[in-house]
């Protein structure tokens, strides 16, 4: 095998017009909800020195020994409680959002453009949709990690497997990415929009709780910008929605392990909501673009419990913006931003560019 792949036709290429695509990364799940599966995928992804910044000497054996055994089992469950007729909610919710976009993106740009779908950890992964991209004769790629907020463990983690796969490659396209969206003023509205939407068939809570992800504080502390990531959007979204500031909490949710994560956690928040007599709630997750085993079971199922067996009366989770119109529309606008320039992007009318970009 040689190390460098090539298989377009250089000729060709150089006579004709480019192709371009954009690549959308996720963070990857599961192939099946089975405890082999799991394990196959938990350590690829926890093997990854961006989430677990520990010595591989001392982290591998724990993981190898302990985790791994342990949590696959545990975690294969909680996959098949989620686990739809499609795959992966993950998986399936990405795939849906890849489409909805590549239509969009196709109707408005003068183009060849393609949206693809990888994944940082699994399958569909980098390397191989690189590899295809490049025998299409792709010549100018758009990275969009469907991460908000920048943080090393998801978007640092899914820009080195972009990069490493472009290694492979003999004659890498042109590249442009996207570190994070969290303040982008289409994605802010996006996210008002779904929740307004909620209020308007269910009314309003005691309290709206916007629960991100967490990370270990020691990779704040260490210069992760995530928190502030967290903040602003948590703080935009806030503004846009008139909400003043007792109306809504901030939390983190899915910490892993015993060291400290970002607080306030979302399980003790939700528990001490209820003990102080604060009746019902909305829980909202900004930070995931798609519905996944985080959002569907942890927040949905998990969380739930511990908030009804605290005292709590009624409990509704907002799905993620997933493929709503209002994601894909965010979204292609997004890429058009970041895509100025690029031939194949430029709006197919007048009438595209006004809507897309406002007017001049
Ligand atoms: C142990 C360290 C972890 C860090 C750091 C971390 C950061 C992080 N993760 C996401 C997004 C997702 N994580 C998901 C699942 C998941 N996350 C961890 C661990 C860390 N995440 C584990 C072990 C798992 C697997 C599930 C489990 O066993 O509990 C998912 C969902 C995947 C799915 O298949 O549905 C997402 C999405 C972000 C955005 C982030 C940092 C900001
Ligand atoms: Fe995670
Ligand atoms: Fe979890």
């Amino acid at each position: 095998m040689p190390r460098f792949t090539y298989s377009g036709r250089p000729e060709a290429e150089l006579s004709r017009a480019g192709k371009a695509a954009v690549v959308l990364i996720n963070l990857g799940t599961p192939d099946a909800p089975t405890p082999a599966a799991v394990r196959r995928y938990l350590a690829q992804f926890l093997s990854d020195p961006r989430v677990i910044e520990a010595p591989r000497w001392l982290w591998l054996p724990v993981l190898y020994g302990a985790i791994l055994p342990l949590r696959s089992g545990r975690s294969a469950r909680a996959y098949t409680s989620i686990w739809t007729e499609h795959g992966s909610p993950l998986l399936a919710g990405s795939q849906r959002l890849a489409a909805a976009l590549d239509r969009e993106l196709k109707a408005c740009c003068t183009g060849p453009v393609e949206v693809h779908l990888a994944m940082t950890y699994g399958q569909p992964s980098l390397p191989a949709t690189l590899a295809q991209l490049d025998r299409d004769g792709v010549r100018r790629i758009l990275a969009l990690p469907l991460y908000p907020q920048y943080s090393a463990t998801s978007t640092g983690a899914a820009l080195d497997a972009l990069a490493h796969a472009l290694g492979s490659l003999r004659w890498p396209p042109e590249l442009r990415t996207i570190t994070d969206y969290h303040d982008n003023p289409d994605h802010i509205e996006a996210l008002a929009r779904t929740i307004e939407t909620h209020w308007a068939s269910h009314g309003r809570a005691d309290r709206l709780v916007l629960s991100f992800h967490g990370i270990p504080l020691r990779y704040a502390k260490a210069g992760d910008p995530y928190r502030l990531h967290c903040q602003a959007t948590a703080r935009r979204l806030a503004e846009r929605l008139g909400l003043p500031d007792g109306d809504y909490v901030m939390t983190y949710q899915s910490r892993v392990g015993r060291e400290e994560w970002l607080k306030p956690y979302t399980d003790v928040t939700l528990a001490e909501l209820a003990a102080a007599g604060v009746r019902a709630v909305q829980v909202v997750c900004p930070g995931f673009a798609v519905d996944c085993l985080e959002t569907l079971e942890e927040i949905a199922v998990e969380n739930r419990q511990h908030f009804l067996h605290a005292g709590g009366q009624r409990y509704e989770y907002i799905p993620a913006l997933n493929d709503q119109p209002v994601q894909v529309e965010s979204l292609l606008k997004l890429v058009l931003q970041h895509t100025r320039g690029w031939p194949e992007f430029a709006a197919r009318t007048a009438v595209d560019a006004e809507a897309l970009h406002g007017a001049a």
